[in-house]
């Protein structure tokens, strides 16, 4: 029996991410029309023999109740959302619900980052680790540009056995192309190792009077995995699957375009076919949530997800863009590399329109920048347009690379500006 954690951090986490984590926790964010960690939860189900999945976090458990209910009535399996009294890092989490975790005694259990996307190759990991002698942890490592890699956990392997033989989170310098995609199998057999940081921290702070008075707190990247590279306990399964990080709202636009592809193969029936009279013109992929309604002149796609309840009406153009719960966009409006909020009104004859921030395509394994808002000249850097919940924009104005908080009316065009 396995188990699996997903790490989601809390409200003071993803800042990153607003205007859209304002309104709904950024974990629950729709891409592909399913919450993020829905993605998480299903490829932990299509394991067959996973019996547990446990939200490891600190927002409020009001925030995530009705999500965790969802997901066991869908999945017919255990999940529970276990909350942090205060941000615990990356494995004090895991140590403070140790008895949990372990309960039933689980085989081995996977942690994944919930801010991550992908073609999560969970059978494939959990074969490789039971394969290694004495592994502990096995993580999921993929091939990064040697500037990019800068931002990652980067990892030396021994070629020959695939053990991590030296890890450095966020070097200062380049140390490896190859980095931790925040996805792991661990063994029970961590605790013990978690155990030994955790009382160091408080033998420090109790006994010798120094270090943080946050002794809970432990970072699974520095704290554990580095001491573990090189005791021939670590080892690293090398994916060319697609992944990435969901760090701002630009890259969801790109893991909406992946997920959308991911259905093709996997839930054929999530993509949009236009079946008869009545329905829109689509170039794929596009997902439209069946209480939309969307005028059959609208054309959507590519890569378009289509939320619950939105209305599109006439002549609408949409591409490379969620559209959320309940938002309009009225007769002939053009939305392009955009995400619009829920509630959210675009009026007719209007332009919303972002510019793409993905991976540069001439760059083998580039993954995407998280490129702050403003230059260095303290201007926006060219961003997809965001429109926060409730924002009107007026008919016939033109909105390029803005990001709109939430309950704003506009009443002119705006280029390159963030409307608070
Ligand atoms: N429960 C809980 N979750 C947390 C906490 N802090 C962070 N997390 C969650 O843990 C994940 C990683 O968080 P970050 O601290 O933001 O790390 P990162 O910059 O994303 O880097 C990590 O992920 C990279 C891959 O995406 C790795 O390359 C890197 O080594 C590291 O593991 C996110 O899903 C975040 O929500 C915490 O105190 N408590």
């Amino acid at each position: 029996m396995l188990k699996a954690i997903i790490l989601i951090g809390g409200p003071q986490k993803g800042t990153r991410f607003r205007p859209l984590s304002l309104d709904i926790p950024k974990p629950l964010f729709p891409v592909a029309g399913l919450p993020l960690i829905q993605h998480h939860v299903e490829a932990c189900a299509a394991l067959g023999n996973l019996k547990e999945i446990l939200l490891i976090g600190f927002y409020p458990v009001a925030q995530l109740q009705e999500f965790v209910n969802d997901m066991q009535k869908q999945y017919n399996m255990t999940i529970k959302y276990l909350q942090e009294f205060i941000a615990l890092g990356t494995a004090g989490g895991l140590y403070h619900f140790r008895d949990q975790i372990r309960y039933g005694n689980p085989d081995a259990f996977f942690v994944m980052n919930g801010d991550i996307c992908a073609d999560f190759p969970l059978a494939e990991l959990y074969r490789f680790h039971k394969q290694q002698n004495k592994a502990l942890v096995t993580i999921m490592g993929t091939e990064a540009t040697r500037q990019q890699s800068l931002n990652y956990g980067c990892m030396v392997t021994n070629k020959d056995t695939n053990e991590v033989t030296h890890y450095v989170e966020k070097p200062s310098s380049y140390v490896s192309t190859l980095i931790n995609c925040g996805i792991y199998v661990f063994s029970l057999d961590v605790f013990p190792v978690i155990a030994e940081a955790f009382n160091a921290k408080q033998e420090e702070y109790y006994r010798n009077g120094n270090g943080s008075r946050d002794t809970g707190y432990i970072q699974l990247e520095q704290e554990i995995l580095s001491p573990l590279a090189g005791t021939g306990k670590m080892f690293v399964l090398q994916t060319s699957n697609w992944w990435s990080q969901l760090k701002t709202a630009g890259s969801a636009i790109y893991a909406n375009r992946h997920y959308l592809e991911l259905y093709k193969t996997r839930y054929p029936e999530r993509l949009y076919t236009p079946s008869g009279e009545g329905g829109c013109a689509i170039i794929p992929d596009v997902h439209i949530d069946p209480t939309a309604s969307v005028h059959p002149t609208a054309v959507l796609g590519p890569n378009v997800s289509i939320g619950p309840g939105v209305s599109i009406g006439p002549g609408v153009r949409i591409r490379e863009s969620i559209i959320l719960a309940n938002a309009t966009v009225e007769q002939r409006s053009l939305v392009i590399y955009s995400i619009i909020g829920r509630g959210s009104r675009v009026g007719q004859w209007a332009r919303v329109e972002g510019t793409p921030s993905d991976p540069d395509p001439n760059k083998p394994f580039a993954k995407m920048d998280n490129v702050s808002l403003f230059n260095s000249d303290g201007r926006m850097n060219p961003s997809i347009t965001i429109l926060g919940c409730s924002v009107s924009v007026p008919s016939e104005t033109i909105l390029l690379n803005c990001i709109v908080l939430p309950n704003k009316e506009l009443s002119r065009s705006i280029k390159n500006e963030i409307i608070l």
